[in-house]
């Protein structure tokens, strides 16, 4: 049985992969407080993630926390010799950069969203863009009140889909007196309740609109997403692995 270790414990994916645990084991939490457990997972300080990944014989990190955290947990999985799913979105360029170090020393696979439906809402995007390269492209998403990153990395990752596809130039938010240039795509991050993560894409030209859209209704997805990415990452070669390797095994 694969042995995991959950970094960001104490959050709403930690407790969610916790709970969807069953064909692997989380034998350990990270966290920067002061919790000693969670759901009787027992918490180790950030700071001390080299060493409990000995201690409890870690097969596997699943990160979803800060990407502060994040990059201490990688560092800690070099130094381990520990593979690592990452979760944690928001990372800016330097961020990623180490993450692409520390997948030349140990197999490391990113995700900004470990729901298979969104890998195939991201093929239909780059299929649809293609086909209808003059069409208005509009990009929107939904996520809790707790969300402190915007727009989600899952937007992100389907801009730099349709970036592939045609140059547009994001506009985030709109407000103000002015046309819409052709080349613009306009990019909203909604933050409301406890919704969970929905994505949509709009295409608009030639008296036809094509919506393509995605819905998260519950945190579970991610989480069996990202372990099933875990199971499959242990016993991969060092280096860099997307959620889309694992969909297609
Ligand atoms: N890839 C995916 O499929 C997916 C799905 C859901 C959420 N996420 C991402 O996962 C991350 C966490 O989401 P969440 O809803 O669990 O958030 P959350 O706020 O509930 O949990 C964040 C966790 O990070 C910890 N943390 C905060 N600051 C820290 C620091 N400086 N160092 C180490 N740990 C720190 C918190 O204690 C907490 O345990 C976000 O980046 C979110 O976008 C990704
Ligand atoms: O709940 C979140 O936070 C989510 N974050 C990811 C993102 O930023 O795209 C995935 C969806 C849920």
């Amino acid at each position: 049985m694969t042995r995991v270790a959950v970094n960001g414990v104490t959050g709403q994916m930690g407790g969610a992969v916790i709970e969807a645990a069953t064909d692997s084991e989380v034998v350990v939490g990270f966290a920067t407080s002061d919790t000693n457990a969670v759901d009787g997972v027992p918490v180790v300080d950030l700071a001390d993630a080299a060493e409990a990944l000995r201690e409890y014989d870690v097969d596997v990190v699943v990160d979803f926390a800060v990407p502060e955290g994040a990059l201490t947990v990688a560092e800690a999985c070099v130094e381990a010799g520990v593979s690592m799913v990452v979760g944690t979105t928001g990372f800016d360029e330097d961020g990623m950069a180490s993450l692409r170090d520390a997948s030349e020393e140990v197999p490391l696979l990113k995700a900004t969203n470990f729901s298979q439906g969104i890998q195939v809402l991201q093929r239909l995007v780059s299929e649809a863009v293609g086909t209808l390269d003059d069409y208005d492209l509009e990009l929107m998403e939904t996520h809790h009140n707790r969300k402190v990153d915007a727009p989600s990395g899952t937007a992100n990752s389907i801009l730099d889909v349709i970036q592939e596809e045609r140059d547009v130039e994001p506009v985030y938010g709109r407000e103000g007196h002015a046309p819409r240039d052709d080349d613009e795509i306009g990019v909203f991050a909604r933050r409301a309740g406890d919704i969970r993560g929905e994505h949509e894409l709009v295409l608009a030209g030639n008296d036809e609109v094509l919506s393509l859209s995605h819905r998260a209704e519950d945190r579970g997805v991610f989480a069996a997403g990202a372990l099933d990415a875990a199971t499959w990452l242990v016993g991969c070669d060092a280096g860099w692995y997307e959620f889309g390797d694992v969909v297609d095994a």
